[in-house]
């Protein structure tokens, strides 16, 4: 199928999940051209549409990473950071990319299924409802490495989560401690993240309840991160003493994000849900000449 380059009907909207914020590329025969170069272009917030991510919706059997998962997601959440990279998942984007489908009639209220590079999530729309929107997130994976993370002269021991994407969690006496985080947190061993990673400072702000900010690569700071919330609640758990997959019973964390809140649940199989808002912003129609500019 020829790759759509030029175009004046190439339509997009604007949503946030806890004002962690996505372009949405709807696309379902995956015709249209998005390298990082576009991809950029459209997250920049000052001569672009403006961005933490973006999220690119085709169907699954179109995309050549997805098709494998066709058969159980019809969609899949073609996942960019910010700078344009392409990475595994996305935890308050997966809830607005369901939003997108709910709003566009494209998926069934109740439990829907979408593929991403970290592999199939499950949905859970609520019927006619525009409220939070509470995903599975699989499982968490916690090496023991000794990870270390600096930021201006201080420095933390982190624990280094897997959420199908890489985390680094850090447990902070004050969140200011991060500084600016104009740049991106130094972190060793470089060979523990050999892609990047993403990095979390924790403090406590009562039982089972914390607060984070969050540096998400490819991206700077940003207002909220799903796949980071659920990596500082086990995280925390952990820290707390507490492993569902031992006590038998589920444990829910309240994670405060910039941008608002988010309920993160580990239960005793492991799996993680996540609930938290979705929003549709904006929707209008890029225009063709700063397209063609954006693809050169
Ligand atoms: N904001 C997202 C995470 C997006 C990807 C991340 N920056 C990475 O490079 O892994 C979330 O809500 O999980």
């Amino acid at each position: 199928m020829e790759r759509v380059r030029t175009t004046a009907q190439l339509a997009f909207l604007k949503g946030h999940g806890t004002e962690n914020d996505f372009v949405i590329v709807p696309d379902p025969d995956n015709t249209v051209d998005l390298p990082a170069s576009a991809v950029a272009a459209l997250c920049d917030r000052r001569a672009g549409i403006g961005g933490d991510g973006l999220l690119h919706v085709v169907r699954s059997a179109a995309h050549p990473e997805a098709r494998t998962m066709a058969g159980e997601a019809e969609w899949f959440m073609d996942y960019r950071n910010a700078d344009g990279s392409t990475v595994e998942m996305c935890g308050n984007g997966v809830r607005v990319f369901a939003r997108y489908l709910q709003r566009a009639g494209l998926v069934e209220d109740g439990d829907i299924a979408v593929a991403t590079r970290g592999g199939v999530k499950q949905v859970h729309l609520a019927k006619g409802d525009d409220g939070d929107i509470t995903v599975s997130m699989g499982r968490a994976v916690l090496p023991e490495d000794g990870v270390t993370v600096t930021v201006g002269g201080r420095s933390w021991p982190a624990r280094n989560v897997n959420m199908g994407n890489p985390h680094a969690v850090a447990f902070v006496e004050d969140l200011e401690h991060a500084g600016d985080l104009y740049t991106a947190p130094a972190f060793s061993p470089a060979a523990v993240y050999p892609t990047g990673v993403n990095v979390e400072f924790v403090v406590d702000r009562g039982e089972r309840h914390v607060a984070m900010r969050v540096h998400e690569r490819g991206a700077g700071e940003t207002r909220s991160c799903g796949t980071g919330a659920c990596a500082v609640a086990v995280a925390a758990a952990r820290r707390d003493g507490v492993d569902p997959s031992v006590t038998g019973a589920p444990v829910t964390y309240t994670v405060d994000v910039l941008g608002g809140r988010l309920m993160i649940t580990e239960r005793p199989d492991g799996g993680i849900e996540m609930t938290g808002p979705a929003v549709i912003v904006a929707a209008g129609t890029i225009d063709a000449d700063w397209w063609e500019t954006a693809l050169d």
